[in-house]
């Protein structure tokens, strides 16, 4: 029998609908699933150490072998409200932005942003661990996932970073895809996708599960995050990574 397929996921809170469906879904029986920070999935999907991983967009280019193996994402299409760059000051008075060691495809879009859209004239400093703090007077901070939830809370400037890019292409944007590192068999993708998708029709189920004391996990999941890997979806991806495959 072929051995069970290694799977990486995003540990926070815009996964778990994704992965609610897994549980006693058959598709567990053929798979190990795992889960860490982004930046951390992305190597290991790079190493080979996983088959699968929800990996940032950013990260395609470095892969030998690339199959996007689902018909769902970590979308979207307007604010996403978990990926922005958090500031004491206005956008032009920003000297440094910390970049958040968690992240792939945020990091390159926030470069793209500066440089072609924003057009700020920033140091930027990469961080390896808690950094939050350094966020003020001229220090700002590019924060994902549940810390920019939090973040949310102390920043009064929040530039979110999937309108940006909105208002810069008119496309949606995706941060991370399921995606395989090699040719996986149908019988797997098919039932994969169907696990994927129950959360998704579940959400009241989801929240009760994961509530959230500082941010609606209702608008969060329906207006924030976009789940279905639409051909809008793709086409900001392959705009995306164009971008970055022109040294951007
Ligand atoms: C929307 C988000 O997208 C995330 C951002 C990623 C990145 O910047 O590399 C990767 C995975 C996604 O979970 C978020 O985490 O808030």
């Amino acid at each position: 029998m072929e051995r069970k397929v290694k799977v990486a996921a995003v540990s926070y809170s815009n996964t778990r609908p994704l992965l609610y469906g897994f549980r006693n879904h058959p598709v567990m029986e053929m798979m190990e699933l795992t889960v860490d920070y982004p930046a951390k999935i992305a190597q290991q999907l790079i190493d080979g150490d996983v088959d699968v991983a929800l990996v940032p967009v950013a990260i395609v280019p470095k892969l030998k072998e690339a199959h996007i193996i689902a018909d769902y994402c970590i979308g979207a299409d307007g604010p996403v409200a978990s990926v922005c760059l958090f500031s004491d000051v206005p956008l032009h008075e920003i000297k440094r932005i910390f970049l958040d060691y968690q992240s792939r495809s945020s990091v390159a879009l926030l470069k793209l942003l500066v440089k072609e859209y924003w057009k700020l004239d920033v140091e930027f400093v990469e961080t390896t661990g808690h950094y939050q703090q350094f966020i003020k007077g001229t220090d700002a901070g590019l924060v994902i996932g549940d810390r920019a939830l939090e973040q949310r809370l102390k920043s009064p400037y929040i530039f979110d970073l999937a309108d940006a890019w909105m208002k810069y292409t008119s496309l949606p944007f995706v941060f991370a895809a399921w995606i395989s590192n090699r040719a996986l068999p149908k019988e797997f993708i098919n039932a994969f996708n169907d696990a994927n998708s129950i959360g998704l029709k579940n959400l009241p189920a989801v929240i009760a599960e994961n509530p959230s004391p500082i941010y609606d996990m209702n608008i969060y999941y329906t207006q924030n995050i976009s789940y279905p890997l639409t051909p809008a979806k793709r086409q900001g991806m392959q705009r995306f990574i164009s971008y970055l495959m022109n040294g951007n």
